[in-house]
């Protein structure tokens, strides 16, 4: 696929996000590589951020592929639209683009109701999460667990110091696991995993 017209991995060249082909020379440089792109065998071509006219001439003068606009108007042969800008959750959008929904509010307001519940751990729920047979964790707790090679704190940059001390308090001391399971697995119901129940 070939793209003509605006190029934005150009726009420092080209001095930003600027509309090409608004003189008749540039826009007839523009149709010289359309045809010379045909003629290379692209199967299709994308043109970008010319006005309407100089699409539609464009793709009068380019027979054997299709030319697919964005900001080129309406008689091309097909549109692109970038999906963020076509739902409303670009904050700020080209000219040639149409909102077609404004979902950019409701999209923050989900992501920050996402965040606070996965912070809250209200997120996931037990209902959200999969289920071991109480007798099969009891297993693996009674298991011994292989010891990390021995830390030296003194010689571990401070930081790293706190993120095992972290993971320790939350996951390894057999306090906060019974806590975590008891918040997996909930009172006294055993629930059986959907694969290989026994
Ligand atoms: N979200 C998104 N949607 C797009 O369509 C898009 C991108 N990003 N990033 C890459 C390019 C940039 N696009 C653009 C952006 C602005 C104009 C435009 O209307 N340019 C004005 C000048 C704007 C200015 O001076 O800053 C012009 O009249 O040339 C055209 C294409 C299209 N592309
Ligand atoms: C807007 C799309 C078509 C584009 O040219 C790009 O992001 O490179």
């Amino acid at each position: 696929m070939g793209h003509i017209g605006l190029m934005p991995q150009r726009s420092s060249s080209i001095g930003g996000f600027i509309v090409q082909g608004r003189s008749g020379k540039s826009a007839s440089v523009i149709l010289d590589a359309a045809l010379r792109l045909q003629d290379a065998g692209v199967f299709a071509l994308l043109l970008e951020a010319v006005p309407g006219v100089v699409g539609r001439h464009i793709a009068e003068n380019v027979r054997n592929v299709p030319i697919i606009g964005i900001g080129a108007g309406s008689a091309v042969g097909g549109q692109v639209l970038v999906v963020n800008d076509a739902l409303g959750i670009s904050p700020k959008t080209p000219k040639f683009v149409r909102r077609f929904a404004e979902f950019g509010e409701s999209a923050q307001t989900a992501i920050e109701s996402y965040v606070a519940a996965v912070k809250s751990r209200d997120f996931p729920s037990k209902e959200e999460s999969y289920l071991m047979p109480r007798d099969q964790f009891q297993s693996l707790r009674s298991q011994a667990v292989p010891q990390p090679p021995a830390e030296n704190p003194t010689e571990l940059p401070e930081s790293n110091t706190k993120a095992s001390t972290t993971v320790e308090a939350s996951t390894a001391k057999p306090a906060a696991g019974n806590l975590l399971a008891q918040a997996i697995l909930g009172e006294d119901t055993i629930h059986e995993p959907p694969v290989h129940a026994s």
